[in-house]
Parts: structure tokens; sequence; C-alpha cells
């Protein structure tokens, strides 16, 4: 199973080598104003799951805004201990 650690390897080694096809390069070019607007949609997707849907859709949700919190990191040029440090 994919942790939170592979999956930020993955994407950094994406946005690195920027294969064809990869929804996250295409997230990045879009910018930082279009990653935020995924991190909030998501953010209130995860909202919306946790009150009217299943434990399970709403643990499919949160993955996902954990996915577009990561593209953000990347795009910010943040590593894994820059946010560590303030849990
Ligand atoms: N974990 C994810 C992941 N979670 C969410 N998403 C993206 O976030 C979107 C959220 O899905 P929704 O159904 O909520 O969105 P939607 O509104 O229907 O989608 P859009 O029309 O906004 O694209 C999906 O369309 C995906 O583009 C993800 N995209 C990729 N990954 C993983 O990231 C890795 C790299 O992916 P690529 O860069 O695409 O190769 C792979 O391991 C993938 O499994």
């Amino acid at each position: 199973m994919k942790t939170f650690e592979d999956l930020f390897a993955e994407l950094t080694q994406k946005a690195q080598t920027r294969p064809e096809g990869s929804g996250t390069v295409e997230e990045l070019d879009a910018g930082i104003h279009q990653i935020g607007k995924k991190v909030v949609e998501e953010a209130a997707e995860v909202w919306m799951a946790a009150e009217y849907q299943s434990d399970q859709e709403t643990a499919e949700e949160i993955s996902q805004l954990l996915y577009h919190l990561q593209v953000m990191m990347i795009a910010k040029g943040l590593t894994l201990d820059d946010v560590y440090r303030h849990l």
C-alpha cells in the first residue's frame, strides 16, 4: 500500500522527469492559483462526504485532498520536513 511519503517521492520524480500524460505535471503547469482551487474543491468534498456519504467515500476524498496538497508542496518547493517540523 502506498504511503504519504511514497506518493511524495513519486510526485517529486514526475515533476523532475515530466512524463507524457501525467496529471501531476499538468496540474503543476497550471500554476499555484489552479492548484489552490483544487485544494479548496477537494477540502469541500471531504466535508460533504464526511457529513453525507460513507466512510469509504470520505477516505477516498481525503486521499485526493492529500494528493493535491502534495502537488501544492512541490509547486512551492516545500519538502516533507518543511511541513513535518510544524506537526
Ligand atoms: N493519488 C492521485 C490522485 N488523487 C486525486 N487525483 C486527481 O484529482 C482529481 C480529483 O478527482 P475528482 O473526481 O474529485 O475530480 P474531478 O472534478 O472529477 O476531476 P477533474 O475534472 O477536476 O480532473 C482526479 O481527476 C485526479 O486528476 C490524483 N491524481 C493522481 N494521483 C496519483 O499520483 C500519481 C501520479 O499521477 P500522474 O501524475 O497522473 O501520473 C499516481 O500514483 C496517481 O495514482
